[in-house]
C-alpha cells in the first residue's frame, strides 16, 4: 500500500497508509466497529475505489499463470457471509468454488476433512450451525490455491478447537510462502504485524448529516 486512502464517498475513513508485505508474512487489522477494516480489504481488492494512492503488486500470479493485474486475481476473500448458497450441498458449493476460482487446490472432500466436517459434505449448508458454516467457508481456501488471503472476522463464531484449526490452516499458507491479511476483533493466534485503524474524527464544524426519518413527520 502506497499512500493509500481509504473512503466510503466522501468520508475519508482511514490513511494514507503505507505498508509493504511479502511471501510468508501476515497482517492483522485492528479498530473499533465502523474503523473501516472490511472497506480496507474491499479496497485492497477493488471493490471500493481508493480514494488517493496505491496499491503496487510485485511477482503474485493470477490463477492462469499471468501476473496478476489486481489484487482481486490473486486473492481469496472470505467476507462476513461465507458465499455459499444455503439449498446447494456444502460438497456442491466448494466444488463450485474450485472449478470458478482456477488453480485447484485440494478435493472437496480433502479440504472438508481438514475443517473437521468429512461428515457433512452431503448436508444443505443452510443445515449447519454458524460456526461449521464458516468452518466450510475457511474450506473454501483450501480448494483453489491463490497466493494472498484477505480474511474478514475469519474466526467469527468458531469455538476454541475450530480456532486452533483455523490458525493450522493459515500457519500452512504462510509457510507455503503466502500472504494473509485479516481483519479482526479477535487475536489469530498468529505471528502478525498490526495495522491500528483509528475511529475518523470528525472536523470540529461539521454539521451532522440530515436525519432522513425527519421527513416522514
Ligand atoms: N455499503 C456501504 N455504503 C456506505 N457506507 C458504508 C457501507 N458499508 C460500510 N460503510 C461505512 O463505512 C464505514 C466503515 O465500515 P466498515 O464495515 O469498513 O467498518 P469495520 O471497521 O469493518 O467495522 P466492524 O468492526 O463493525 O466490522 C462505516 O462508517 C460504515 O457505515
Amino acid at each position: 500500500m502506497e499512500g493509500l486512502v481509504v473512503a466510503r464517498g466522501e468520508a475519508i475513513l482511514a490513511g494514507p497508509l503505507d505498508f509493504s508485505l511479502g511471501g510468508g508474512a501476515a497482517l492483522a487489522v485492528a479498530g473499533a466497529n465502523g474503523a473501516g477494516k472490511s472497506t480496507l480489504l474491499r479496497t485492497l481488492l477493488g471493490l471500493v475505489p481508493a480514494a488517493g494512492g496505491r496499491i503496487v503488486l510485485d511477482g503474485l500470479s493470477a490463477a492462469d499463470g499471468e501476473p496478476a493485474r489486481h489484487l482481486g486475481e490473486a486473492a481469496h476473500y472470505l467476507a462476513h457471509r461465507n458465499a455459499m448458497k444455503g439449498a446447494e450441498t456444502v460438497l456442491a458449493n466448494l466444488w463450485f468454488w474450485r472449478r470458478f476460482l482456477g488453480r485447484p487446490g485440494l478435493a472437496p472432500e480433502e479440504a472438508l476433512e481438514r475443517v473437521g466436517l468429512g461428515h457433512a459434505g452431503a448436508l444443505p449448508f443452510a443445515y449447519l450451525s454458524a460456526g461449521q458454516q464458516r468452518r466450510a467457508a475457511l474450506a473454501r481456501l483450501l480448494v483453489a490455491r491463490r497466493p494472498v488471503w484477505l480474511l474478514d472476522e475469519p474466526t467469527a463464531a468458531l469455538d476454541t478447537a475450530s480456532q486452533g484449526l483455523f490458525r493450522d490452516i493459515a500457519e500452512a499458507h504462510l509457510a507455503d510462502g503466502g500472504i494473509l491479511i485479516a481483519a479482526t476483533h479477535l487475536p489469530l493466534g498468529l505471528a502478525a504485524a498490526e495495522l491500528k485503524l483509528e475511529r475518523p474524527r470528525p472536523p470540529a464544524n461539521a454539521s451532522l448529516p440530515a436525519d432522513p426519518f425527519d421527513t416522514w413527520q
